[in-house]
């Protein structure tokens, strides 16, 4: 013992290595091993499983499993992986099996326990870790504001108002030399910003150097971050006009990037414990968490402000209204609801409650507002919800003010945990996966001057010669190509490219496969959306138009980039408009060119992003 180790830790070691096989045995080997005369990847030992093949191979985990299911040759079979410590992988990609996990079979097949223990941490009891109750509520809720109307709103006031400062930051990036012919860019930092009409020249933004490279990929991100933060919350957190890096996006970014890790990490408990990434990871949390109160308490004191304002606007039409008529009264009360409430439900896209704000009068506080008629029900007594207040329901407006307002399952108002939580799901839903998709699709582009030329002549030919305003939501309607571009990007680059459910008990897939209780059922969009059998043999390349030959569009069950079934995206359409208003603005102003020495992969995360960023250089396009 004097000179060699301690018996106490030899006695340890060993409890904690019978531990291991037993929890092994019992996890990877003993119930969930995968049954007798199931597929699995060629390659797979005894005990390790497929470590050995698997965990060289995560910096580029997609296209090892897209490698490893085309090995297996065409009718897309169900096979399983195993890793030790882990549960058995049960991967799936043939879209009938697909139907029957995400949607004739979903009761059986829900997030489950792994998703809440990986994710928990981040995500809280948001839409995206919850089951049952409380994710059909939030659901509910949430598809509130997608409506329509709302749309057209967001175009013509939120996409608008970011798109100009996105192109402002850009024209302070063109090189010295070209930025004199740039186009009129918008004021940086709003109308009364000098230098706005006379082109890129003039503007200067903090931190943006003329004709130095430009990481387009950040500047996605704080794109939709800013314009989801105003549709969503209702605030601006002004990334776009931030310099420098964003404390929250890095902490966010690490964050997603360690609790996506556990689902491929065996003991990662340990490992994060000894190698400091859980200590940074509950320090990023504090970061993330404490961004997202800052929203909810800047939306709390907006709505206050809202509210009073509603309350003397209704004060001053009832005293207009208990006075003697006079001719410009009825001009006054009738301009109809303002701000982002969800409008009447006959254009709802995901079912969702009545209309609450018709024929209401506008609210004076500017754009985004919550529809004044929500405010009016607040006047007549209930509290700003959150922190144990009263809840109220039938209230309409943006997503976090409903959240404030409305009653959680259990008929109490929302806790500032859950607020939270509702937050982070929704900047993951509304920031992370637009802006890789957006990134992606101008990857693609920089390298096609072909399709490029095609989107411009088909915006030219819908919008006419370039001007300084923005389209409009019906104009973004009209380009069919733009859209193709930018789903083509998304197929062959998802933002969400695996994704998992967890078996509740044993069942037998429609192929015939027997999946074990408590497996994971893994599907990569990213092996499925390239996928021969479907797409054919020239799957591997970006052709946009192949979406504008479909006579049918592919079923979500095989471009699966937005999920399928019950639990299909909310934000799709939203995501959509978003992306090619971006694309076109962006592309008719400026010409991109990777800048040199740039590399571009992805890395390993919940969503998709690019490792690097992408590095470009801007010109002004003439
Ligand atoms: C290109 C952009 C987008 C892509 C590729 C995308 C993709 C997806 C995918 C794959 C899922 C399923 C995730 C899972 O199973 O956990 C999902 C869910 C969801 N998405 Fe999106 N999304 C996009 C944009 C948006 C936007 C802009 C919003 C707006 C808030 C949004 C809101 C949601 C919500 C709320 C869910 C959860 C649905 C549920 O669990 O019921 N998404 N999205």
């Amino acid at each position: 013992y004097r000179d060699g180790v301690p018996p106490t830790a030899i006695a340890a070691a060993a409890a904690l290595a019978a531990a291991a096989v037993a929890y092994h045995w019992r996890h990877a080997l003993g119930s969930h091993r995968p049954p007798p005369g199931a597929r699995v990847l060629p390659g797979t030992l005894p005990l390790l499983g497929d470590a050995p093949q698997l965990l060289p191979n995560l910096h580029r985990l997609h296209d090892w499993i897209e490698e490893q299911l085309r090995a297996l040759g065409p009718g897309a079979p169900t096979c399983m992986f195993t890793l030790p410590f882990m549960r058995t992988f049960v991967s799936v990609r043939h879209p009938a099996v697909l139907e029957h996990i995400l949607k004739t079979r979903a009761g059986n097949y829900p997030k489950g326990q792994p998703f809440r223990d990986n994710f928990g941490p981040l995500l809280g009891k948001g839409i995206f870790v919850s089951d049952g109750e409380q994710w059909r509520w939030q659901r509910k809720l949430a598809s509130r504001i997608f409506s329509i109307r709302s749309f057209k709103l967001y175009v013509s006031e939120v996409f608008g108002a970011k798109a100009d400062l996105l192109t402002a930051r850009l024209a302070a990036a063109c090189s010295p030399a070209t930025a004199a012919e740039a186009p009129a860019a918008a004021a940086a930092g709003g109308a009364e910003a000098p230098g706005a009409e006379e082109g890129c020249a003039r503007l200067a933004f903090p931190g943006v150097e003329p004709g130095a490279p430009l990481d387009l990929h950040d500047l996605m991100y704080r794109f939709t971050l800013d314009t989801f933060a105003k549709i969503g919350f209702g605030t601006d957190p002004g990334c776009l006009t931030t310099a420098g890096r964003i404390p929250f996006a890095v902490a966010f970014d690490r964050a997603q990037r360690t609790t996506n890790a556990r689902f491929w990490t065996p003991g990662w408990r340990l490992l994060e414990a000894l190698d400091g990434r859980g200590r940074r990871l509950r320090a990023d949390i504090a970061t993330i968490r404490s961004f997202a109160a800052g929203i909810i308490s800047t939306r709390r004191e907006l709505l206050s402000i809202e509210r009073a304002a509603a309350a003397a606007a209704e004060a001053e039409a009832e005293a207009e209204a208990d006075a003697p008529p006079s001719p410009s009264a009825s001009s006054a009360s009738s301009s109809g609801g303002g701000g982002f409430a969800r409008g009447p439900a006959s254009d709802d896209l995901d079912g969702g409650a009545e209309a609450a704000d018709q024929g209401k009068p506008k609210a004076a506080a500017p754009a985004p507002t919550p529809a004044p008629s929500a405010a009016k029900g607040r006047a007549r007594g209930a509290g700003l919800a959150g922190g144990g207040e009263e809840c109220e329901e039938g209230a309409a407006r943006d997503l976090l003010a409903l959240f404030m307002s409305e009653c959680g399952p259990d008929g109490a108002a929302l806790d500032d945990e859950t607020l939270v939580d509702t937050v982070l799901n929704f900047i993951i839903a509304g920031r992370d996966t637009t802006a890789q998709a957006l990134s992606w699709s101008l990857h693609e582009i920089m390298a096609r001057p072909d399709v490029e030329a095609r989107l411009l002549a088909e915006a030219e030919a819908a919008l006419g010669p370039m001007r300084g305003g923005q389209p409009t939501y019906d104009e973004v309607n009209e380009l069919r190509y733009a859209r193709a571009v930018f789903l083509e990007g998304l197929r062959l680059h998802p933002s969400v490219p695996e994704n998992a459910k967890v078996a509740l008990r044993a069942d037998t897939l429609p192929d015939g496969t027997r999946v074990p209780a408590g497996a994971l059922i893994h599907y990569s969009a990213y092996a499925i959306n390239r996928l021969e059998d479907f797409w054919g043999r020239d799957a591997a390349e970006f052709r946009p138009d192949r979406w504008l030959e479909f006579e049918h569009t592919p079923s979500p069950y095989s471009h699966i980039s937005f999920n399928a079934g019950p639990r299909i995206c909310l934000g799709q359409r939203l995501a959509e408009l978003e992306g090619v208003y971006v694309l076109v603005t962006l592309l008719r102003r400026f010409r991109f060119a990777p800048a040199p020495g740039a590399r571009v992969d992805y890395d390993l995360s919940a969503s998709m992003p690019m490792r690097e960023g992408l590095w470009v250089t801007v010109s002004p396009r003439d």
